[in-house]
């Protein structure tokens, strides 16, 4: 039985309840693998996370709304420190930043990525020492360079020929910036063609091909302002094999390598960016970090005992890895509506605070929340409030039969991409952000309110 087969109305506000009930052992959004590790069943089909239950996340902080399970982003944290001993994990501050995260992240002990002075500006403040904070971007911002250079970031990834002057020029007199270049190895790896970045004909970085990479290395050489420290590559995300890892690894020492017979030095870091690919539904395929770890560690040590070098140090930049399964979206249904092709289920969000599905075609699981439906499942697809047929958060999933307005329901993996992409469309305002540990939720971001939108408006 599908919601089609349930009598007509627009919004259905009534709950019919169906004959079977839905069987939790065969419903895959029953199934939690992919939520975050504290998340327990409760009675009345909710759910808690770090010891919260979602419905009153939900009533004391309305919907839609983010939580972050703080033990989770710090386990996280944790798990790469002792993959990846001696090397600096910094986290991808693009994936979702604010006050908090940069704390968690801080305290245990990782570096930061960041890409503009507004990411730089929040860490900084924040207390996060600015010697571990890496800027990158392929079309930095004389405020960005500035404000890089002024909080004295540890490192400023060169992206692209133009920037090098600029840089340059931008440094104090007799102070020296450490640098890194950002080559462009030739592969091809990530979960959409959107966000590959490591083949040739993309925005970002130098190509070791084309020889643009080994000019520009060339160029910082020569600038006494600036110190070349190491190579970087970021091939894309949601890369799920360990493959174009290892490709990378030997790329990027053969490059060292060439370094090293032309101008005669030997650069000390090696930057292979994130990526990290994670499961967003129970049996997609994960990036496993410790064996990732394993592999890198030993193409590198055998790379540069081919080539004659010196291990570098290595550095990894992961986002969504860290911070992607600690989140959960939270959303009211608003409306459901029937027609001869599908079932719509509308909520309160959309693709103002997760652009994902319209852009990627991400396939998420969101799961109904708070009461215990008897109904058979039914097949719908649930849309966002935004004006738009492309505002789908979930195409063709199942959901309780009898889903109807006022209804909640959670979408797991959602702590990365979703509010550091979030946009203003429709003036709806961004959700709120809560952390949830041991049993307390309390609120990181506030929702955006109408005030502040009307706020924002200076002139007419
Ligand atoms: C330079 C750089 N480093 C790290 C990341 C983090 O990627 P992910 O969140 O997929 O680990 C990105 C984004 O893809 C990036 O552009
Ligand atoms: N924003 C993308 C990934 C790109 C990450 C930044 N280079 C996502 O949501 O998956």
């Amino acid at each position: 039985m599908t919601l089609a087969d349930l009598p007509a109305a627009r919004d259905h506000a009534a709950a019919p309840a169906s004959a079977a009930p839905l069987d939790a052992a065969a419903d895959p959004a029953d199934d939690l693998t992919v939520w975050p590790h504290s998340t327990t069943r409760l009675p009345h089909g909710d759910l808690s996370v770090g010891g919260v239950a979602l419905t009153e996340i939900a009533d004391r902080f309305g919907t839609p709304a983010y939580l972050l399970d703080e033990a989770d982003v710090r386990d996280r944290c944790r798990t790469y420190l002792h993959a990846f001993p001696n090397a600096d994990v910094l986290y991808a501050a693009k994936a979702f930043l604010c006050r908090a995260m940069a704390h968690w992240v801080a305290e245990e002990g990782l570096g930061l990525d960041v890409c503009s002075a507004g990411e730089l500006e929040l860490a900084v403040t924040t207390g996060f020492p600015a010697d571990r904070i890496v800027l990158h971007g392929n079309a930095k911002s004389p405020q960005d360079l500035h404000a890089a250079l002024r909080l004295g970031v540890g490192r400023i990834v060169i992206d692209s020929a133009s920037e090098i002057a600029r840089l340059a020029s931008a440094v104090p007199h007799g102070s020296r910036q450490k640098v890194l270049v950002r080559v462009v190895p030739g592969i091809a790896a990530g979960g959409h063609s959107k966000i590959r970045t490591g083949t040739e004909d993309q925005k970002f970085g130098l190509s070791i091909t084309d020889g643009s990479a080994q000019h520009a290395i060339a160029r910082i050489l020569d600038q006494p302002g600036l110190e070349l420290v190491g190579l970087h590559c970021h091939l894309g995300s949601q890369i799920t094999t360990d493959k174009p890892y290892l490709c990378a690894v030997r790329r990027l020492v053969g490059l060292m390598a060439r370094i090293k017979e032309h101008h005669g030095i030997t650069l000390p870091e090696l930057d292979l960016g994130g990526g990290h690919g994670i499961a967003y539904r129970p049996g997609e395929d994960a990036l496993d970090i410790t064996t990732l770890a394993r592999k890198v560690r030993t193409e590198l040590a055998e790379s540069c005992a081919a080539a004659g070098l010196p291990v570098p140090r290595l550095v990894v930049e992961p986002g969504r890895a860290i911070a992607g399964p600690a989140g959960v979206a939270l959303y009211r249904v608003l409306s459901v509506k029937r027609t001869s092709e599908r079932t719509f289920v509308a909520v309160d969000g959309g693709m103002s605070d997760n652009p994902r599905p319209a852009l990627y075609g991400v396939r998420y699981l969101p799961r109904l929340i708070g009461r215990r439906s008897t109904a058979a499942p039914a097949t719908v697809t649930v849309v966002g409030r935004h004006c738009e047929a492309g505002d789908v958060l979930a195409t063709d999933i199942q959901l309780p039969g009898d889903t109807h307005p006022g209804d909640l329901l959670a979408v797991p993996v959602a702590g990365a991409y979703h509010l550091s992409m979030a946009s203003g469309y429709n003036l709806v305002g961004r959700p709120p952000v809560v952390a949830v540990e041991g049993g307390h939720a309390r609120l990181l971001v506030r929702r955006e309110s109408l005030e502040d939108i009307r706020s924002r408006d200076v002139g007419l």
